[in-house]
């Protein structure tokens, strides 16, 4: 079945360079294009490059060679396709590696295919390495140099006065550039290519592919070199024309290593190396075999090369007449020259341990292209051909740096620490999942009965008989009811709730709502239907004290289904159950609805693994040092275990259940009390086990390290201001509302402000109050706010947070705003809103100038002498230039002067000369107008 492809698959199949590749398809004009080398690609459009390609093949290189003749005199565009192909390319080549004779390191850079000016730097190095033979040798072919295309002579102006071509500049160009491959076939040819093969290299990564005399030349030169064998050879290939050979030069080798394909520091000639080989009594056999494979799975510096070289080899078959790689390899064979540079070039090539570079989450730029030892401005350059602008300081998130390493050969390896890898987060295999028992949160209003009806569930476990009464001496218990098992967490009130959620953890199933028949819906029972809303986590009613005389139980319902908790036999979803936890009337029913609910839930959990949960409560005992409660949700905890909590481990020394006695292990849902812990972990913390200590060590180390910079962090953010960083969420787009929890001292003011901030915003931004009440900010409220989503304001009206709440508020960077009048209450509210509105930009024209003369400056370009006709021309302002009611073009301000001296800006009735930046066409008569851009706030009027 056909499938999808991106770019670089492509490229992988068909061994050819990705970025060639995109160049390629965009040249093609297949009827569609693509971005880069991520772009993915339809199968019929892989068909048609495919094709494209195969079919290309013949006609690409009369292509090139009609247009590199074409660059020539009209009579060597006359003569034969070979003809011209022999010719044409050698002499650049041999010129520009005489200029390289100049340059070393540049060439050590890899070029893209658009930096065209690169190539020269790499072919001047070349001159570094030629040898009297290679001179030699070109001058053994002086067509070579009497065809060289006028362009490159008239670019290259000193190569040109050097002769000296070298076979082996033009062997190696051909070898690695043109399917030219025909010139290994001369052997004595294709030995000094081998040899320089990485000046070649070098050349290849360099050279752009859109400088037709770089790309061509030494493509050209090939056939040049070898032209003798070839045409045996291509008469054999059939369908091969003439011209096939000088398609190579479209062919541009891929960007590689730059490393390794430009330290090239000397050439070791056949000779000396044979010598010194027999010297140490060593054999020296040319051809493949004998080249060192850099064993297993280490790729050596050699056989990277290996890989470039072949890839683009291969990748020109596409345009060649046969598979080259026979060839190649048939003249690898005979190239003995490889052997020595393959020694060579591992002096200079990093071991492949050495070519992973280790992170942590991220890096810039400039570290990344000195972790590879490139320049910076290559990493940049690669980045910002796959779209993305970057300078030196741009910082790389991981794979991004991966993709990018991998260009140069290199990998990267992220060694930021993360807990993910110790705390498993991923859910178990369904198959081994098994039911557990429901994790209950009791919550409601004060006096409603919490602690009475948590005392009437565990009084009527079917086991409490025989524990005399179970002593509950932990924050959780378990009771066995008809149902089966239900986790209790005692927590009477919300504190421990809301706690757990404000770190983010959730620990309990279902939300148990006591309201007291006698007394119906009150502030805090609102304020746990919000906490339990917002955990998302679903209520069953229980009505409670209906014992009572003044009982009513449906007043309770009617107030409840203003908050959406409407009961089954009134058309809604939320159980309700009447009882009495004083007179224990109705327990069972209550049990019956949690397992109901919790069937519902389907609440399950893998027992066979290793443990973890969350912790219940912790505390410092005397005796026994600490000790934590907590609960377990998925695998089983057992006594030696070495548990992680936050900036804690240790291993588990002792266990016990609820009802105090010692046990070895403990399930999902269970709660049982443990020492051993290094310290005191808080409420709400996760935990887990781990096999390794030092794991353990290494864990709370680093969680205590970034606990530190969070505590370090929100100072910081206190200085700063936590509206500020309401108004950055928003502006970020993380925060759509200002979620708002309304405090005040008696209902009517909270209503009163609860309806203005209603009407405060707009389709922008708006406030959603998440929660109110009458009474003093509490923790609870501190709580609600951190644990919303985007965090939340809480405002207070003639009400002042208690201390706890304002250490808490503290702790979390919760913002308490405090008001005595509503108005300021409101005004403030509406500031904040303000603040995150989209601020309006405005252009505010600042003058205008008619231009009276133009003249032009060295480096700086059209200087306009121009008139302030009104306002001011000012340096660097923003300006357009127009053409009588036309826009020209718009830009800035570039330099100002008055006479001879840079003004800063120059008022009406002056004259005075400016340029417009990147500008250059300004006429007489033009208008410069000079404005700013300013932002102006945003307001709901
Ligand atoms: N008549 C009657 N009284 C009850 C019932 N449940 C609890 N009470 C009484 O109501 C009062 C408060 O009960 P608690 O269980 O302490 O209520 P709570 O919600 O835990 O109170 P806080 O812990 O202060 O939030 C006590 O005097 C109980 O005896 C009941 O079902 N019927």
């Amino acid at each position: 079945m056909p499938k999808q492809q991106r770019v670089y698959e492509l490229a992988q199949e068909l061994e050819i360079n990705k970025q060639e590749l995109v160049s390629k398809i965009n040249e093609l004009d297949l009827g569609f294009s693509v971005n880069n080398y991520m772009t993915v690609l339809n199968p019929p459009e892989i068909d048609s490059i495919k094709a494209a390609l195969g079919g290309k093949k013949a006609e690409a290189p009369r292509k090139k060679a009609t247009k590199s003749s074409k660059k020539k005199s009209s009579k060597k565009a006359e003569e034969p396709a070979e003809e011209k192909v022999e010719a044409a390319p050698a002499a650049p080549v041999v010129r520009r590696r005489r200029k390289a004779a100049t340059e070393e390191e540049e060439s050590t850079e890899e070029s893209t295919e658009t930096e065209v000016e690169v190539v020269r730097p790499t072919v001047r190095r070349r001159r570094k390495v030629e040898t009297a033979d290679e001179v030699e040798e070109s001058a053994e072919e002086p067509e070579v140099e009497a065809e060289a295309p006028e362009e490159v002579e008239a670019e290259e102006a000193p190569a040109t006065e050097e002769p000296a071509a070298e076979e082996a500049s033009v062997e190696e160009v051909a070898a690695e550039e043109a399917p030219a491959a025909e010139a290994e076939e001369s052997a004595d040819v294709a030995e000094p290519a081998e040899e320089t093969e990485e000046v070649a290299a070098a050349a290849e990564e360099e050279a752009p592919a859109e400088e037709a005399p770089a790309a061509e030349e030494p493509a050209a030169e090939e056939p040049a070199a070898e032209a003798k064998s070839d045409a045996g050879e291509e008469a054999a290939d059939g369908a091969e024309t003439p011209a096939a050979p000088v398609a190579p030069p479209v062919r541009r080798p891929p960007p590689r290593n730059p490393k390794g394909g430009a330290k090239v520091l000397g050439r070791i000639s056949e000779s000396v190396l044979k010598d010194r080989l027999a010297a140490e009594n060593k054999d020296f056999t040319p051809g493949p075999s004998r080249r060192p494979s850099g064993g297993g799975g280490s790729r050596s510096s050699s056989s990277r090369r290996r890989g470039r070289t072949k890839r683009v080899v291969e990748g020109s078959d596409l345009y060649g007449p046969k598979s080259r790689r026979s060839r190649r390899g048939a003249s690898r064979g005979r190239s003995r020259g490889r052997a020595k540079k393959t020694q060579k070039t591992e002096i200079t090539q990093a071991a492949e341990h050495k070519r992973v570079i280790r992170i942590e989450d991220v890096i810039s730029v400039g570290d990344l292209a000195h972790s590879m030892g490139i320049k910076a401005a290559q990493v940049a350059m690669k980045l910002i051909e796959s779209g993305m602008m970057a300078t030196v300081n741009t910082t790389l998130d991981f794979e991004t740096a991966a993709l990018i390493a991998d260009e140069f050969d290199y990998t990267v390896e992220n060694v930021a620490f993360d807990i993910a890898n110790f705390y498993d987060t991923n859910p178990d295999e369904e198959e081994t999942l098994e039911r557990r028992a429901p994790v209950v949160t009791v919550m409601g209003h004060v006096d409603h009965g919490k602690t009475s009806l948590l005392d009437a569930v565990r009084a009527s476990s079917v086991t409490s008989g025989e524990a005399g009464g179970i002593t509950q001496h932990i924050g959780a218990y378990m009771v066995e009811t008809t149902a089966g098992m239900v986790t209790f967490l005692d927590t009477p009130g919300h504190e421990a709730f809301t706690a757990l959620r404000a770190r983010g953890a959730k620990a309990t199933d279902i939300v148990v709502l006591v309201v007291a028949a006698d007394d119906g819906v009150m502030p805090q029972t609102v304020e746990a239907i919000n906490h339990a809303r917002a955990a998302e986590v679903p209520i069953i009613v229980a009505i409670n004290k209906i014992d009572k005389p003044g009982a009513n139980p449906d007043r309770v319902k009617t107030a409840l289904t203003e908050y959406n908790l409407i009961p089954e036999e009134w058309g809604g979803s939320t159980l309700f159950v009447e009882v009495s936890a004083l007179e224990k009337l109705n327990i069972d029913g209550l049990l019956e609805a949690i397992s109901l609910q919790a069937e519902l839930q389907e609440l399950k959990a893998r027992p066979d693994r290793d443990a973890q949960g969350i912790v219940i409560e912790a505390e410092l005992d005397i005796g026994r040092g600490p000790v934590a409660t907590v609960l377990v949700q998925r695998g089983t905890l057992n006594r030696g275990d070495i548990l992680v909590s936050g900036r804690y481990y240790g291993r588990v020394r002792t266990m016990h259940n609820d009802r105090a006695q010692t046990i070895d292990k403990a399930g999902p849902s269970q709660p049982v009390e443990i020492t051993g812990l290094s310290g005191i972990p808080e409420a709400g913390e996760p935990f887990f086990v781990v096999t390794e200590e030092r794991d353990a060590k290494r864990i709370t180390e680093n969680v205590a390290e970034q606990r530190r910079k969070e505590v370090m962090a929100s100072r910081a953010k206190e200085s700063a201001g936590s509206l500020e960083d309401l108004s950055a969420m928003i502006a970020r787009g993380e925060m759509k509302t200002l979620k708002v929890i309304l405090k005040g001292d008696v209902q009517g003011s909270v209503e009163a402000i609860k309806e203005a901030f209603g009407k405060l915003g707009n389709d922008e931004v708006r406030t959603k109050i998440i929660h109110t009440g009458v009474g003093g900010i509490t923790e609870n409220d501190v709580n609600l706010a951190a644990s919303s989503d985007a965090g939340a304001v809480i405002v207070g009206f003639n009400v002042r947070p208690d201390n706890r709440a304002a250490e808490v508020a503290e702790k979390y960077g919760v913002q308490i705003l405090t008001h005595s009048i509503i108005y300021d209450a409101i005004e403030q509210v509406r500031g904040i809103l303000e603040g995150l509105l989209s601020p309006i930009v405005q252009e505010k024209v600042l003058g205008h100038a008619e231009v009276r003369e133009t003249f032009s400056a060295p480096k700086i370009g059209t200087i306009a002498g121009v008139y302030v006709t009104d306002g001011i021309v000012r340096r660097n302002a923003r300006a357009r230039l127009l053409r009588g009611e036309r826009v020209i073009y718009e830009s800035t301000v570039g330099s100002l002067r008055r006479f001879k001296d840079d003004a800063k800006e120059v008022k009406t009735g002056f004259e005075c000369g400016l340029s417009i930046e990147n500008y250059n066409d300004i006429k007489v008569g033009d208008v410069v107008e000079v404005f700013e851009l300013e932002e102006v706030k945003a307001t709901f009027d």
